[in-house]
């Protein structure tokens, strides 16, 4: 009989026994050109029953939304919502009109697909990712982001049981929000030094393997850059399949870590401080310069690679003052002040003045 000490069971316990993760992942993913018509097939596949709550934009639901409900209305019933905004009265009377649904439908940019994510969290069904556009990673992620008083939130929600995206849709969407998809992929490699920054300063747990897909998420969009032009159906399919591959980066790690360090807190202080004006991956593309510049990276071949696809990669670019700009990087450590980050490392006033004049000085 082999026995052992009470140190090596203990070694074992915390190194084996007591380690358990539990990682849901998307199990359908569709994406193509006018994969709409596979949607009645994705349905039946999952077994997700007869009722949908179908949540969208007014404007999502005219170029999208409509044509999924056209889709299903053969078996299904799907009834419609808007979701405009994506706050906690909106979470509850949606909540309200998905009470007698099977599933819920997000069809929409980041916010109504988080909507329907929320929802389908708390009422406990499936929900159908949608993304009529590229412009995020949420679209395949276990997370939701919603603004809460005083702060931002990343939510544990479930991910998505399946996402159709109709890249003949996606390449039709303003060139602003491929573009923007891009920048919140290329964020990935701040996040990640942010994320290994946290282990060597606080003993933070790094998924490897969740870093590992991220940084190469980010490395296969950045070689692929030249390809992301304009209304092109081959960027369509590029960029949605590096957010689903980020998205399920988040899924593995359990938390948004690999895809979301300090400029993507830079991003939510921005949108506290100046509401609307950039889409989140924009703002958070323009944080990734200087958190990268603070790493001691390459925050030109960064800036460069935004540019070419045609991200901003400046505050004024997106209609925001260098003034507003050294707020939020004041600000941004604040922001889920749990998550370390670059920022947590000294970063003054002063130097915060420094930075972004001479960043974002063109
Ligand atoms: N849950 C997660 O893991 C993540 C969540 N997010 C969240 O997602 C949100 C950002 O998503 P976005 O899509 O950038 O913003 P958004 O949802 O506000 O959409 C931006 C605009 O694009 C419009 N739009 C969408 N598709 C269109 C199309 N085909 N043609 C014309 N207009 C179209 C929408 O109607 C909206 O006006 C933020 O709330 C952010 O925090 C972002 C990344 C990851
Ligand atoms: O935007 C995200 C990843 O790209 C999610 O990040 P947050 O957890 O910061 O909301
Ligand atoms: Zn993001």
């Amino acid at each position: 009989m082999i026995t052992m000490s009470a140190d090596a069971i203990k070694l074992l316990k915390e190194k084996v026994f007591d380690k358990s993760r539990w990682m849901q992942l998307p199990r359908d993913v569709v994406i193509g050109h006018d994969v709409f018509q596979q949607l009645p097939s994705v349905c039946e596949d999952l077994k997700l029953g007869k009722k949908a709550l179908l949540i969208s934009g007014k404007n999502t639901m005219d170029l999208a939304g409509n044509r999924v409900r056209e889709i299903l209305s053969g078996g299904w019933t799907i009834i419609p919502f808007f979701a405009e905004e994506i706050s906690l009265p909106v979470i509850k009377e949606a909540e309200k009109a998905a009470a007698d649904a099977d599933f819920l439908i997000g069809v929409g940019g980041g916010r109504v697909i988080d909507t329907a994510k929320i929802v389908s969290y708390n009422l406990d069904r499936p929900f159908i990712s949608v993304p009529t556009a590229a412009s995020h990673d949420g679209i395949a992620s276990a997370r939701a982001s919603v603004a809460v008083e005083g702060g931002h939130s990343s939510l544990q929600a479930h991910p998505p049981l399946a996402i159709v995206a109709d890249t003949a849709i996606i390449a039709r969407a303003p060139h602003r929000l491929l573009a923007a998809g891009c920048a919140d992929v290329i964020s990935n490699y701040t996040a990640i030094l942010d994320w290994e920054l946290a282990h060597r300063v606080k003993g933070e747990q790094v998924s490897e393997y969740a870093a590992a897909l991220s940084k190469m998420t980010a490395e296969i969009l950045v070689k692929n850059a030249p390809l992301i032009k304009p209304s092109s159906e081959e960027s369509a399919w590029i960029v949605t399949k590096a957010l689903v591959s980020s998205g399920v980066a988040m899924s593995i790690a359990g938390s948004s870590r690999p895809a979301s360090g300090g400029e993507h807190k830079f991003s939510h202080a921005l949108e506290r401080l100046a509401p609307g004006k950039a889409l989140h991956g924009e703002s958070c593309g323009i944080g990734t310069i200087i958190s990268m510049y603070l790493h001691g990276g390459d925050w030109k071949g960064i800036r460069e690679s935004l540019k070419s696809i045609g991200a901003p990669v400046t505050p004024k670019d997106v209609g925001i003052d260098d003034a507003t700009a050294v707020e939020a990087l004041l600000m941004a450590k604040d922001i889920r002040p749990e998550r370390f980050t670059i920022f947590d490392m000294g970063l003054t006033r002063e130097s915060a003045e420094k930075l972004v004049l001479m960043l974002y000085k063109e």
